[in-house]
C-alpha cells in the first residue's frame, strides 16, 4: 500500500521512519507546505531504508497522492510547554480547511488518519470536511496514551508492555479515563498478578501510573520541545493494521454514535482495525467512577466539536 504523510514535522517525520523501519508499505510520500522540509525529510529516511525495508521515500505535492491507501494528517501546530491540546483547535482547524479538501481531491478513497491536536476533535473536523464515513477518518486517539499505560504498567510489574492488556479511553488529553478496573496481565486481573508476583497496586501506584500517563506530554515537551517517536510508532502500527487488514483491537478515535449517553461524539475505544478501516466499535466494562469519567470525557469534546459548529 502506498501511504501519504502531510505534515512532515516531527511527528510526520517519525511516522515516515517508523514506517519504513516497519517494511510494511511500499511507498511513502511526504507532504508539507515547506517543499525544502519534505524534501529534506524524505531524503533522510529514504537513507535508513536500505538498512532495513525496500520502501520507496519521497516528497511530492497533493496530486503525488493519488495512489495512497491511507494519507496520514500531521499538519498544524503543536504545543508550547504548558500549552493543552485543546488550545490548538482554532488554528488547526483553519489547516484543516486548506489540508482536508486538497487530500480529497487527490485521493478520495483515502482512509485519514489524523495524529493533529487536539486529535478528537480535529478527527471530527476531518469527518465532516471529507464527507468520509466515520470509519474511513480515524484520529491516533489514545494509542499513545495506552502504550504509556501499558509500558508503566509492565515496568511496575516487572513484564514486557506486550504482555500488559489495559486501555486508555475518551479523549486523547487531560480527561483521558485510564481504565484500570478491566487492566489485565497474561489473561489474569491486574491486582491478582500483582499479588502473585509480591508487587504493590494501591492508591499511591496508581496515582504515580496516572500521572506518569496523563502528564507525560507535558513534561516531554517541557524538556524537549516536543513528543514524536511514541506517536509515530503508533502511527506505523495503525497503519499496519489497515495495509494488512490484521483485525488488531487498538484504542483509536472516530466519531461515535453514542457513549455514555453522549451523541455523535469523537473519542477513543478499542476498535477493530482492518482494511476498510474501524470494522467494530468495543465498550469494555467499567467500573462506576470509570463510567462517570469516560462521560465527563466526552461531555468535553462534545462541547468543543459543538462550539466548531461541528
Ligand atoms: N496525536 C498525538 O498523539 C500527537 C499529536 N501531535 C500533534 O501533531 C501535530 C504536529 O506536531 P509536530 O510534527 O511536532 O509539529 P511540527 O511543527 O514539527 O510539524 C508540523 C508541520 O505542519 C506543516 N504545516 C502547517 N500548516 C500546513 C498546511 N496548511 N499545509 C501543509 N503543511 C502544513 C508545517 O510546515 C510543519 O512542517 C501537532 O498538532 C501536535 O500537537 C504531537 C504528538 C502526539
Ligand atoms: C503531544 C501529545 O499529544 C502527546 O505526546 O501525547
Amino acid at each position: 500500500m502506498n501511504i501519504g504523510i502531510v505534515g512532515a514535522g516531527m511527528v510526520g517525520s517519525s511516522a515516515g521512519y517508523a514506517l519504513a523501519m516497519t517494511d510494511s508499505v511500499s511507498e511513502i510520500v511526504l507532504v508539507d507546505r515547506n517543499d525544502a522540509l519534505a524534501r529534506a525529510q524524505a531524503e533522510d529516511i529514504s537513507h535508513a531504508v536500505p538498512f532495513v525495508s525496500a520502501t520507496t521515500v519521497r516528497s511530492g505535492d497533493y496530486a503525488d497522492l493519488v495512489d495512497a491507501g491511507i494519507v496520514i494528517l500531521a499538519a498544524g501546530v503543536s504545543q508550547k510547554p504548558g500549552e493543552t491540546r485543546l488550545a490548538l483547535l482554532e488554528r488547526n482547524a483553519e489547516v484543516f480547511r486548506e489540508v482536508v479538501g486538497a487530500v480529497g481531491t487527490a485521493a478520495p478513497e483515502a482512509i485519514l488518519l489524523v495524529a493533529t491536536n487536539p486529535v478528537d476533535i480535529m478527527t471530527a473536523v476531518a469527518t465532516k470536511l471529507s464527507g468520509l464515513p466515520s470509519q474511513r477518518v480515524i484520529g491516533s486517539g489514545t494509542i499513545l496514551d495506552t502504550a504509556r499505560f501499558r509500558s508503566l504498567i509492565g515496568r511496575h510489574l516487572g513484564i514486557s508492555p506486550q504482555s500488559v492488556h489495559a486501555y486508555v479511553l475518551g479523549e486523547h488529553g487531560d480527561s483521558e479515563v485510564l481504565a484500570w478496573s478491566n487492566a489485565r496481565a497474561g489473561s489474569i486481573a491486574l491486582e491478582t498478578f500483582a499479588d502473585q508476583v509480591g508487587k504493590r497496586l494501591d492508591a499511591a501506584v496508581r496515582q504515580t501510573i496516572d500521572d506518569g500517563v496523563r502528564n507525560a506530554a507535558y513534561r516531554i515537551i517541557s524538556g524537549k520541545g516536543a513528543t514524536y517517536y511514541g506517536i509515530g510508532a503508533g502511527l506505523a502500527r495503525i497503519v499496519k493494521a489497515i495495509a494488512h487488514d490484521q483485525r488488531d483491537v487498538l484504542s483509536v478515535s472516530i466519531v461515535t454514535g453514542m457513549v455514555e449517553d453522549v451523541a455523535e461524539v469523537p473519542l477513543s475505544v478499542p476498535r477493530v482495525i482492518g482494511a476498510a478501516g474501524v470494522l467494530a466499535d468495543l465498550f469494555p466494562e467499567l467500573d462506576q467512577e470509570e463510567q462517570a469519567a469516560l462521560r465527563k470525557s466526552a461531555m468535553l469534546i462534545k462541547q468543543a466539536t459543538v462550539s466548531l459548529g461541528l
